[in-house]
């Protein structure tokens, strides 16, 4: 049994998986303590593995190292971005300093396409990676996601006040919390409407805010993708082919 864990910097995910078969999965925070209160003390018994694909700092890295072995002797492995997997090879010269969810987001991708094909993870940051039909990696971006983008938007400024709210609209506003909400929602149509413009390749996509980003696309006029597709767990998948070599 292998546990499979992807810490990023708003949430840590993780799935218990049997071979292929998912057992139990959850998400969380180190801090709260019951992150992995979905596990039972038999099932931590026979967890043989753990694999880690983390973006945390170093010291958050070692800490959740600690904590999962509080419950398991199991060995803990981490794994970062390598200059190649099979024929994805990556675009970075120094590959250490590419996230290492980045990387495991396009290796699930490349095994689900075996083409060229794009990666969007709209998590804490919105990340987007090409990938040609050879299975190189051409680049991507790097953008704050949306609780970013609000969060700056009060820490930069002395009087965009506005409390949390779900407004799914965008509409021009017609108050500082509608301006800003629907601000970065227009954000992300207009990314959805620049990526149906750009890609003529499959597109998959994960993170906490996917969905926002699907759903902007498949109402997107004139998008040339052919295939998009949410995938919750592509980083999970990707460090599991990782892992099993
Ligand atoms: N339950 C949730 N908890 C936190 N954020 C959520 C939740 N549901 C949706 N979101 C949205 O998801 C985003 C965070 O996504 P995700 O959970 O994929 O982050 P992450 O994996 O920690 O990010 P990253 O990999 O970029 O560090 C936030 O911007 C927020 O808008
Ligand atoms: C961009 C994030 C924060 C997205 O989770 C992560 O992939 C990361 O910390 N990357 C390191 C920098 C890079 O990918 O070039
Ligand atoms: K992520």
């Amino acid at each position: 049994m292998n546990l499979l864990v992807d810490a990023g910097n708003t949430r840590i995910k993780w799935q218990l998986r049997d071979g292929g078969a998912l057992l139990r999965a959850g998400s969380g925070s180190l801090e709260a303590n019951d992150l992995f209160q979905g596990i039972t003390p038999g099932q931590w018994e026979v967890v043989s593995s753990v694999s880690v694909s983390t973006v945390r700092s170093e010291s958050a890295r070692q800490s959740l190292e600690s904590v999962i072995s509080a419950y398991t002797s199991a060995p803990v492995r981490f794994f970062w971005t390598r200059a190649s997997h099979g024929q994805l090879v990556c675009a970075y010269s120094d590959p250490a300093t590419m996230g290492a969810d980045r990387w495991h987001a396009m290796v699930g991708a490349w095994d689900l396409i075996r083409g060229a094909c794009a990666v969007v993870d709209a998590g804490s940051a919105i990340t987007i990676d090409w990938i040609d039909h050879h299975g190189y990696h051409l680049g991507g971006y790097i953008l704050p996601g949306r609780n970013m983008m609000t969060g700056s938007l009060r820490q930069g400024t002395a009087r965009v006040l506005f409390e949390s709210q779900e407004a799914r609209g965008t509409t021009p506003g017609r108050s500082t919390a509608e301006c800003v909400f629907h601000g970065v929602n227009w954000m992300i149509e207009a990314l959805a409407f620049k990526l149906g413009r750009d890609l003529e390749v499959p597109v998959l996509i994960t993170g906490g805010d996917g969905a926002l980003i699907k759903e902007a696309l498949d109402n997107s006029d004139g998008c040339r993708i052919p295939r998009a597709e949410l995938r919750p767990d592509l980083v999970l998948d990707g460090l599991a082919l990782v892992e099993s070599g």
